[in-house]
């Protein structure tokens, strides 16, 4: 899909494919398609990107309260989003030993607690052992830092997901 394709898209269209960019937020995606036409794909990213930063902390929390745990209840129960599914196999939270789920289990719920929002992390730049190790160090850190990290890592994720849906020559996309 080129960008020409993306920027005649009618927002019906526009948020069935791209509104799970931001994980469970289509609100911005349907915000965005206000800005059309996107010069190229680095433009839509960077519209999204700049509504993240204008929403309230609050806004941004929210975000981040969007997101299932890794290898949390969603995953075992089946109820990830596709896209989600996909990033945490990817980076092995599926195939935890039991030693390293309940360290996993218990690590975030420590850092729901302190922040009272999840842990988010790009999964598909990581490995387990990384996100493992970041989880830890990161509960630890004060809380403005962990909301700036964590809406950092939620860009990462929206980019990768935008260029697997617009660059990928996936069927069935429009
Ligand atoms: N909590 C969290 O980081 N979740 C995620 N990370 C990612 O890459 N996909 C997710 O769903």
């Amino acid at each position: 899909m080129d960008i020409s394709a993306v920027n005649a898209l009618s927002y019906e269209d526009f948020v069935n494919i791209f509104g799970n960019v931001v994980e469970k937020c289509p609100l911005i995606t349907a915000a965005v398609w206000t800005s059309r036409p996107f010069i190229n794909l680095n433009a839509l990213e960077a519209t999204i990107d700049e509504f993240i930063d204008a929403l309230p902390e609050s806004g941004k929390e929210g975000i981040l309260r969007c997101h299932p745990d890794l290898a949390g209840r969603d995953l075992h129960s089946g109820t990830l989003t596709r896209e989600s599914r996909e990033e945490q196999a990817r980076a092995g939270m599926d195939a935890l030993s039991s030693a390293e789920a309940s360290r996993v289990a218990r690590l975030n719920e420590e850092y729901k607690r302190r922040f009272g929002f999840p842990f988010v992390i790009c999964a598909r730049t990581t490995d387990k052992t990384r996100i493992l190790r970041e989880l830890s160090e990161r509960c630890q850190n004060a809380r403005e830092a962990e909301m700036a990290r964590g809406i950092e890592e939620v860009k990462k994720i929206c980019r990768l997901r935008l260029q697997g849906l617009v660059l990928s020559d996936a069927p069935n996309k429009l």
